[in-house]
């Protein structure tokens, strides 16, 4: 696991769009693992500024995102198929075709959760796969739990979890209860992880995942055995870290 401190917000975001535009410009047909939350949206706004400048081209690209709420439509604002058209793939060349995320209007858990596994396994995993972590260790929607997840499946969400996303809902209430996400095991699949946090609410999850024991009551912990990992964290983040 490599530590990449970054001064602050920009700088993080500009980091980790460094690195996904070097796989983009090394391999122009590679796989990406896409993350949603507040953190990655600036580096998705920098690649779509290095596109508008003709830096980075995403027409090869194909894309499969981490999770998706249960139960809202793909036009949903809140849903993370709008998230991902709103925030990077409308400002980008990329085929919308090749773009994934798990089917959450699919009712039926069981087969939306397989369908997107044998996509994914299709495709070869991602070249690289673009993480953000929860308050509570989180990544994806793999919550805090016993056992580390294999495949896509269906999760409740936790308190913790709705409290922290509810910000971008109008009330607590029309945060959804359920989740359809990547499993731990698939995303340890993938050949690069870039994981990036920002500000004091994910200290101690940066913390725990870098230096605590590797255990499912912080998932993102089980990123110290990826042979591939790089953190991309703001000062604040790293806070409690300072041997990094
Ligand atoms: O970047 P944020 O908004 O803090 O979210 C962190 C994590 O939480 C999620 O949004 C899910 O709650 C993940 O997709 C994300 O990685």
């Amino acid at each position: 696991m490599k530590i990449v401190r970054a001064k602050d917000y920009a700088d993080m975001s500009r980091k980790a769009a460094n690195l996904i535009s070097a796989q983009v410009i090394l391999k122009p047909d590679c796989v990406l693992g896409l993350a949603t939350g507040s953190t990655p949206i600036g580096a998705y706004k920098q690649l779509s500024e290095w596109y508008q400048k003709g830096d980075v081209d995403f027409s090869q690209v194909s894309t499969y995102n981490l999770d998706e709420y249960r139960g809202l439509s793909h036009d949903d604002p809140q849903s993370y198929h709008y998230f991902m058209r709103d925030n990077f793939f409308n400002h980008i060349n990329i085929d919308i075709n090749n773009t994934h995320v798990p089917d959450g209007a699919n009712p039926d858990a069981a087969a939306a959760c397989a369908e997107y596994d044998a996509m994914v396994a299709a495709a070869g995993y991602p070249d690289l796969q673009l993480l953000g972590i929860g308050n509570n260790g989180h990544i994806g929607f793999n919550e805090p739990d016993n056992h580390f997840s294999k495949g896509t499946h269906c999760v409740d969400l936790t308190e913790s979890t709705i409290q922290a996303n509810s910000r971008l809902f109008d009330s607590i209430d029309q945060v959804p209860r359920q989740a359809y996400t990547m499993g731990t095991q698939t995303i340890m699949y993938a050949r690069m992880i870039v994981i990036v946090a920002n500000g004091e609410k994910k200290a101690q999850a940066v913390h725990d995942m870098c230096f605590g024991p590797v255990t499912p009551q912080c998932p993102a912990s089980i990123l110290q055995l990826h042979t591939n990992c790089v953190v991309v964290a703001d000062e604040a983040a790293l806070a409690l870290c300072p041997e990094a």
